[in-house]
């Protein structure tokens, strides 16, 4: 299928059903149209609907596009509306940064050097000053978002729990948490999946900054303060190098997605304290060890992609994926192995057939996995500190080359650094929790 250019036709916007609704065209000799539709929670009383919520929606009309550009990667990608230089810049990384790992996978160099083109003739939005609202907190299941909650709870923030599509996971979540949560529901065009199927151009996209801007959209409806995630350090880091571009599977979760996502929303929104990552300078480790302080979560807490991946309800950890194997060793040092298998339904330290995946996260292999697990170093360091004779601990110690252990810090894994767009007020909140 050959496509000249992608175009945003339309996009409405119904307050009475919170039912927000994207067209899209992929154009060229047989053009192609989509419309993804996006439910926003309706808030209880009946409010005006505030400027800035049609500004961050003419951003997620754009970002959302993702998942249509994909069937063709057409070479221009025209936006639709003015916009400030900022929320240019973020369009133009989201088609090509967060596209990467499609681009890679597809052999699709020309996505990595699309620029998106704007019309000319921003107007700024006045300014709003939101940082002292309530946080809207999202929550994916995983154990970091649980981290954040409890987090702000502690510090009497009163956080609300917020989910795009929550799934049964999710939903066990927030019942466990016992505090009341917000969802949007968002359908992607089924034309989408029947190309899918006739075998169209397919590959990942960078969901996180879509769900970003659902969230935010919510917020600013809800007259909420900042929309707070829970991105780690390593959701910085690349997977691999191709034809000199970085290639991250988690791009949209990285430090430098949320700096731009941050800048166009305020330049385009006026929002002074749209949304940042409370955990952004912590390690994976770290947050794991975070997490063990809070036992309510262990039925249901679930991080593994593939259990998501099978619509299955009733699916958890399926205890044979990088993600598993990942957050197995994460948590290992910070609780007791009964625990930690009752949480994962198995004890992956005592099945060899599980060695192959761990030297993989321990740099004895080729590039960091396609998936959501932290860096070489944190793994190495979660191996030092288990001293156990479980069987895959044995062959793991002997496998790691004495360069590897003397390269990896236990303080340069457990102590907070790199860049963060924490606000003060919440990175004291931070540090007073560790
Ligand atoms: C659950 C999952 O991992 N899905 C990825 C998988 O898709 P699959 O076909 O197995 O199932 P579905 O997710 O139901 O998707 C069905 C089709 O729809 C397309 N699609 C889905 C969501 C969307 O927003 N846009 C779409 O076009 C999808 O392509 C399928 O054709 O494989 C796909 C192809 O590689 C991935 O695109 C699916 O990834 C989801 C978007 C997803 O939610 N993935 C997260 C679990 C994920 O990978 N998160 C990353 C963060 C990435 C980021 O930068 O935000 C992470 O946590 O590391
Ligand atoms: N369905 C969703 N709706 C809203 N936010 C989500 C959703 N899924 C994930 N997120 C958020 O996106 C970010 C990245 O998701 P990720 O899956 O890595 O986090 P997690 O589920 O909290 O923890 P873990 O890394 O252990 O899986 C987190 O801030 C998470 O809260």
């Amino acid at each position: 299928m050959q496509f000249d250019v992608m175009r945003f036709p339309s996009y409405a916007f119904d307050p009475s059903t919170g039912v927000a609704t994207f067209d899209y065209v992929l154009d060229g000799p047989s053009p192609l149209s989509f419309t993804e539709t996006i439910t926003l929670p309706v808030p209880p009383d009946a409010r005006e609907v505030p400027p800035a919520l049609h500004r961050v929606l003419d951003l997620l009309h754009v970002v959302a596009g993702v998942s249509y550009f994909k069937v063709g990667a057409p070479r221009r990608i025209v936006a639709p509306k003015p916009v400030p230089p900022a929320a240019a810049e973020f369009f133009t990384a989201v088609y090509t940064k967060g596209m990467a790992e499609y681009a890679y996978r597809n052999q699709l160099p020309h996505v990595l050097e699309a620029v998106v083109e704007v019309p000319g003739g921003a107007v700024l939005a006045d300014k709003q000053d939101n940082s002292g609202g309530r946080p809207l907190s999202a929550v994916g299941g995983g154990k970091d978002s649980i981290v954040t909650l409890e987090i702000l709870r502690a510090a009497g923030l009163d956080p609300v729990p917020f989910s795009v599509n929550p799934n049964p996971v999710i939903k066990n979540v927030n019942a466990a948490s016992g505090l009341d949560a917000l969802a949007a529901r968002r359908q992607l065009d089924p034309r989408l999946f029947e190309l899918n199927k006739a075998g169209a151009l397919n590959g990942h996209i960078p969901v996180t900054a879509i769900n970003s801007l659902i969230a935010i959209a919510t917020a600013v409806w809800h007259g909420l303060g900042p929309v707070v995630m829970s991105n780690e350090r390593s959701a910085s880091d690349p997977n691999l190098i191709w034809n000199g571009h970085e290639v991250n599977h988690q791009w949209s979760k990285g430090v430098a997605a949320e700096g731009l996502l941050r800048a166009a929303v305020t330049a385009h929104a006026g929002l002074t304290e749209p949304y940042f990552s409370l955990l952004r300078s912590l390690s994976e480790l770290h947050i794991a060890q975070l997490y063990a302080r809070h036992d309510r979560y262990d039925d249901v807490v679930t991080s593994c992609n593939k259990a998501f991946k099978l619509h299955d309800p009733t699916a958890r950890w399926c205890g044979d994926c990088p993600k598993c194997r990942f957050v197995f060793l994460a948590m290992a040092p910070a609780m007791d192995r009964a625990r930690l298998t009752r949480i994962f339904g198995k004890d992956l330290f005592a099945d060899p057939a599980q060695i192959p995946g761990f030297l993989e996260l321990l740099g004895i292999d080729a590039h960091k996995p396609f998936e959501c697990v932290g860096e070489v170093e944190e793994s190495l360091v979660a191996l030092s500190m288990l001293d156990d004779d479980a069987p895959v601990l044995v062959a793991l110690r002997e496998a790691v080359p004495a360069s590897a252990w003397a390269a990896a810090s236990r303080d340069d894994v457990l102590t907070p650094g790199g860049p963060t767009f924490v606000p003060a007020a919440y990175a004291k909140v931070l540090t007073d929790a560790l």
